[in-house]
């Protein structure tokens, strides 16, 4: 019957399966599922079906890697030939050689029946494995063929089904011939073809390279293992002339990649600061209510301090006998179980000066309004302000215990800046008030309860802390002390926190009432200590889990400042705004206008509001009288704006701010100018031909008037110098009062062609004699500037 088998060559299904380690259920799935299902584990296989066998067993049973098929073979311990100790040796080893019958002959030697094919033992097939690398290692087999054999194998599915009837057929030659050894060397043409498969699949697939945001060409090309020359000339067919140096971006680096015929995977190079800080989205049902915070703004003496100290006084409980009320910068009341958080610096300087450094943390502003003095230029400022961080307005009319108070007139003044009462049918809060006797100030409360109740303000105390630095100072005895706001998250003593620049540990945190706190939810504010340095106020604070990497953060951040300060990026100036507007990142132009009189700035701001063209419109978010100072150069700088001055000049503070921030101001005489440089600016035509290059300044301390030279002016020269031939300015109060030249310069009585700082001289203006003395003359020359 055996003897049958292996004439005939009988290949059954139990055998198929005994010899892949697989039970027949498995192997009878598989025809199955591609063929007929066979009737039984004795039904004999057709060469097609084990082909197919075989073809679906080297496709789901891949290796790692061909190294460890290898590796496997070699290291495979001989097989103890204890099992069947009576049997000879030979017949044991040549078993699988001789293919199936051989095996079922030996069977009956372990003395089983019908033994279940999942319990047959592998190293049953992985002796003659073994040989067969000894074969290989022998140099009898030539490794050439295999290659020829792999294009068979890859090129069509028929001729994968005719290879396997070859080597069938061949096997059966063999046999015939070559007796037990033959059905080894089908094993390892089995072997060799599914390793060769490992070796197309791993050909066909293409080299996955990771490229990042930006990368350079000869490292693109190292990743791709591919010579730089093939990568720059793969660049340079799709239009890109490039060395092997410069840096591509990912999408160009990407398009190369993928030509040469590379599968592309970003590289998300992750930073410290987003392995350290916590930025996850909070889940809707973790968050909960937080108490607003508010700011108070407003005109100077309209009793900004009144009311925050009233409200202090008047709400705030001293829980702790001796507890006292300090100064930290903020601090929260109760409004009828309600809290609200109450930024204790008053002023839209400060609240400018946060959103400078990127804090956005107010959520109401309370404009308050002397109701017998009315709007001043602050109120505008400080409406302005708010406006441009988009909170809202809670107007609080202060001062209406006197007599003389007007709140109709000051609604009538608030509809001008778009702040229209409810009574009068706006939708703007106003509340009457009196920060002296407290009339009217729980009602302002309420009224800011409402406003952040419908606001929604939530937060989730049930994560790290983030929050801003209100205030940050150096204490003598307790080192740097700063007060935070809680945005997010709760602060307990002793994490670890990273504010800007600044690291240190939450050694202790108290709040206004100087009471000690262990933890501080949302918008609560504390004053802490224990930080290594003084953090700047506006800087964004985090608590975070790794304190080592919290100073690596730090130390990078101030590489960037450092870099970043010399850098005006993001910036707008007239001479790149249509550049910007062309790549899409300006679409309004804001500009803040500041002229010498109400008149003239209502004509810049309508005339410059009219340029607006398809691409960008200009939005003046603050137009104002009186010399430019340095909270519109923060504003501006916040905002992305650029400074407009109709007959106005900078002041000192502003002409710092502005250099460092790099904020752009330009100052006219004459309003066609003014609209002209902005319109060209925007088509992109503006050629700046001549540029201001300033000189010195000046100041006048006497006026004579000299018998044939007119009106003399007895200066002291400030700063830099004065030339004879300077063209100057002459100032007042920080508004221009004359544009022209100089008459004459002298000394004592000696005509003088230039006059430096620290001296004195007498100066006298072309055409002009209305000189007084604490008037400044600023002496500047113009330049050509070469294009
Ligand atoms: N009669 C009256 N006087 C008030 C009221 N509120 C403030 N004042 C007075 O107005 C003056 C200015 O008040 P402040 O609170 O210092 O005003 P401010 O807006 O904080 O002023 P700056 O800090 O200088 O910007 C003080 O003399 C206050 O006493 C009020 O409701 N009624």
């Amino acid at each position: 019957m055996e003897v049958a088998h292996l004439l005939n060559n009988k290949y059954r299904v139990h055998e198929v399966a005994k010899d892949f380690g697989k039970n027949s259920k498995e192997i009878a799935d598989i025809l199955t599922q591609y063929a007929t299902a066979p009737k039984n584990h004795m039904q004999a296989l057709e060469d097609r079906e084990l082909s197919l066998i075989f073809e679906y067993l080297t496709q789901h049973h891949q290796v790692e890697s061909i190294e460890s098929v290898f590796a496997d073979v070699y290291h495979e311990p001989k097989p103890a030939p204890a099992p069947a100790p009576s049997a000879p040796a030979a017949p044991k080893a040549a078993a699988p050689a001789q293919g199936k019958p051989q095996q079922q002959g030996a069977r009956p030697q372990q003395g089983g029946q019908a033994q279940p094919a999942a319990q047959v033992q592998r190293p049953a097939t992985r002796v003659p494995e073994k040989k067969l690398v000894d074969t290989r290692k022998g140099g009898a087999v030539n490794l050439e063929k295999y290659d020829e054999r792999l294009e068979k194998i890859a090129s069509t599915k028929t001729t994968q089904m005719q290879a396997g009837k070859q080597k069938f057929q061949g096997r059966n030659n063999n046999q015939r011939r070559g007796g037990g050894f033959q059905g080894n060397k089908r094993r390892q043409e089995e072997q060799d073809r599914m390793r060769r498969l490992q070796l197309e699949i791993a050909k066909k697939t293409p080299l996955k390279v990771m490229i990042p945001d930006e990368i350079a060409v000869n490292e693109l090309a190292s990743r791709m293992k591919k010579t730089g020359a093939e990568v720059v000339k793969t660049l340079m067919k799709n239009g890109i002339m490039a060395s092997m140096s410069d840096v591509i971006d990912f999408d160009t680096a990407a398009i190369i990649a993928e030509e040469m015929g590379c599968k592309v995977e970003k590289e998300v190079i992750v930073t410290i600061e987003e392995k350290l800080i916590d930025t996850a989205e909070d889940k809707a049902e973790d968050l909960i209510d937080r108490a607003p915070v508010v700011v108070v703004m407003g005109h100077v003496d309209h009793g900004k301090t009144s009311l925050l100290d009233y409200i202090r006084s008047a709400h705030v409980v001293d829980r702790e006998a001796g507890g006292i009320t300090q100064h930290i910068g903020a601090y929260q009341v109760e409004v009828k179980g309600k809290p609200i958080t109450f930024l204790d610096t008053p002023g839209h300087e400060a609240f400018t000066a946060m959103r400078a450094r990127g804090a956005m943390i107010t959520d109401v502003a309370i404009l308050v309004v002397a109701a017998d003095d009315g709007i001043m230029p602050q109120t505008i400022e400080s409406i302005n302000h708010a406006k441009a961080a988009e909170i809202p307005i809670i107007v609080a009319i202060n001062k209406m215990d006197k007599p003389e108070a007007n709140p109709e007139r000051i609604k009538q003044q608030l509809t001008e800046y778009e702040l229209v009462a409810e009574d009068w049918g706006g939708e703007t809060i106003i509340c009457p008030i009196s920060a002296k006797t407290g009339e009217g100030v729980d009602n302002l409360l309420e009224m800011v309860t409402l406003t952040a109740e419908m606001r929604e303000l939530k937060a989730n105390p049930n994560r790290s802390a983030h929050g801003a630095v209100i205030e940050a100072r150096l204490d003598k005895g307790r080192g740097p002390v700063a007060t935070l706001l809680v945005q997010n998250g709760t602060l307990n003593q002793g994490d670890v926190i990273i504010a800007g620049t600044a690291v240190g540990r939450v050694r202790a945190m108290q709040n206004a009432q100087g009471e000690t706190l262990e933890h501080a939810g949302p918008s609560v504010p504390v004053e802490i200590i224990g930080m290594a340095e003084v953090p700047q106020a506006g800087d964004d604070f985090h608590a975070v889990a790794d304190e080592r990497m919290a100073r690596e953060l730090a130390e990078q951040r101030k590489h960037d400042q450092k870099m970043a300060s010399s850098s005006a990026l993001g910036k707008v100036t007239l001479e790149d705004l249509f550049s910007q507007i062309q790549q899409g990142e300006v679409k309004n132009l804001n500009v803040i206008v500041k002229a010498d009189v109400q008149g003239s700035a209502e004509a810049v701001k309508a005339s410059l509001e009219k340029i607006s063209n398809e691409e960008v419109r200009v939005r003046v978010i603050h137009c104002a009288v009186g010399a430019i100072n340095e909270s519109d150069v923060m504003l501006a700088s916040t905002s992305g704006a650029i400074i407009v001055g109709f007959n106005v000049r900078p002041d000192s503070n502003a002409k710092i701010s502005a250099a460092r921030d790099h904020v752009d101001m330009r100052m006219y005489r004459v309003i066609y100018d003014c609209i002209d440089e902005i319109e060209a600016a925007m088509k992109g035509m503006l050629s700046p031909k001549f540029k201001e290059v300033e000189l010195g300044t000046v100041e006048v301390r006497e006026v004579y008037k000299i018998t044939g030279a007119g009106i003399i002016a007895g200066c002291y020269v400030t700063s830099g110098r004065v030339t004879r031939n300077a063209q100057i300015r002459l100032v007042r109060d920080g508004i221009v009062v004359h544009e022209g030249a100089i008459a004459s310069l002298r000394r004592f009585k000696d005509d003088q062609k230039e006059v430096a700082q620290g001296y004195e001289c007498g100066i006298g203006i072309e055409k002009y004699s209305d000189i007084k003395v604490g008037d400044i003359i600023e002496a500047f020359e113009m330049q050509q500037i070469e294009v």
